[in-house]
């Protein structure tokens, strides 16, 4: 076995660079690109990218839209970062924090034409290592000595890689006896690409050839931990813990999903555009995201891994009831799961059924 990292292991390190504000370089038919992410950069740094030639910004078409430039590839755009743009011009465009202070950032030139792929995945490695959708990319010139010491990826074995799940180590099993249930035993899940671990709250011993009563539950710091209004979820994992208590069985899955997977750093951008006066879907769509960026196919792949094939979920999102059955996972009944309702939530949770299609 080689001692050196594989691909997954690449990507971890490309993630936690990107976080740091150190650049990945991607390889493909086109040559070598650097890419850097909007959010980290500091400006040394962005004075040698510029330095290198002919630089763009990627940017998702959601965020294009709310900066009215124009995508031409689809779900993103790549803009010319004109020369002598500084780190507060790229941060505009990268961040809707200050769009109704200085609404005019333009008028932006897009590209048209030519490869958009590694535009496209480093947007994704954004996403992933969970910082703003926005990238510089820039072609690296042959000239150019090896990149001292960056991590480098393959453009073309990346994409594939990024669209299947890792595989989920099973850690560790204990029991940890709850207000809820004292017969509780918590399972830890560990991704194999280095990102955030799983974790499942078994309650009881659940007959595995009866469908068992489950909740696939995103985790919410604000929600779980801080008891905030602003939205349900607190009093969803606490109903959904005592229902499975009083049943006597269940299985919830607490996922890394925060923010309805973008992170709670995004989150609380949302949130402050949300004071705004834009709504939870808007928030997300000015950040550049899509209005849920959950992969709920890891909630199927635990299920399946603690050997449920069938479950009575407890949800109203209706995107998880069809994501569970086109996974393999059978579901026998949706239980409903409406608690928790505010003053400070209730337009979040109309918004919610108006928009995503939550069930009332
Ligand atoms: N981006 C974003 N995420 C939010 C906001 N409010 C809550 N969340 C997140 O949304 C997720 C809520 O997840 P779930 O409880 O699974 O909710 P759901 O998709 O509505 O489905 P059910 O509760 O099963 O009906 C959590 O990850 C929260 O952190 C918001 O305004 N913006
Ligand atoms: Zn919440």
């Amino acid at each position: 076995m080689a001692l050196g990292p594989d691909l997954n292991e690449n990507v971890a390190r490309a993630r936690a660079d990107l976080r740091m504000g150190v650049p990945v370089a991607l390889t493909g038919p086109e040559g070598t690109l650097l890419l850097a992410a909007a959010e980290t950069l500091r400006p040394a740094r962005l004075a040698e990218i510029l330095a290198l030639g002919a630089v763009d910004l990627a940017l998702t078409a959601r965020r294009a839209e709310t900066l009215k430039a124009r995508a031409y590839d689809g779900d993103l755009a790549r803009v010319v970062v004109p020369e002598g743009a500084d780190l507060r011009w790229i941060r505009d465009l990268a961040d809707p924090a200050n769009d109704l202070d200085s609404p005019m950032k333009g008028p932006l030139s897009t590209r048209r034409g030519g490869p958009a792929e590694a535009h496209r995945l480093a947007i994704r490695l954004c996403k992933t290592a969970r910082l703003l959708p926005a990238a510089l990319v820039v072609p690296v010139p042959a000239r150019l000595p090896a990149e001292g010491g960056l991590v480098t990826l393959p453009v073309e074995a990346l994409a594939p890689l990024l669209d299947l799940l890792p595989p989920l180590d099973h850690v560790v099993t204990a029991r940890v006896p709850l207000r809820a249930a004292e017969q509780a035993r918590l399972h830890i899940f560990r991704p194999e690409d280095g990102s955030d671990e799983h974790y499942a709250i078994e309650i009881g011993r659940p007959d595995r050839a009866a469908p068992v009563l489950a909740r696939l539950h995103s985790a919410c710091f604000t929600g779980d931990l801080l008891g905030s209004l602003k939205c349900d979820c607190g009093p969803q994992l606490n109903a959904a813990l005592m229902q499975m208590g009083q049943e006597g069985a269940g299985v919830l899955l607490y996922l890394q999903q925060e923010g309805r997977g973008i992170g709670l750093a995004n989150k609380m951008r949302a949130y402050a555009l949300q004071d705004q006066g834009f709504d939870t879907v808007e928030a997300n769509h000015r950040l550049g995201f899509e209005d849920d960026e959950r992969d709920f196919r890891l909630g199927a792949q635990i299920l399946q891994t603690l050997g449920f094939g069938a479950v009575r979920l407890m949800t109203n999102n209706p995107a998880k009831l069809a994501m569970m059955e086109s996974c393999g996972i059978a579901v026998a009944e949706r239980v409903p799961l409406k608690v928790g309702e505010t003053p400070f939530n209730a337009r979040y949770l109309a918004v919610k059924a108006e928009k995503s299609g939550h069930l009332l």
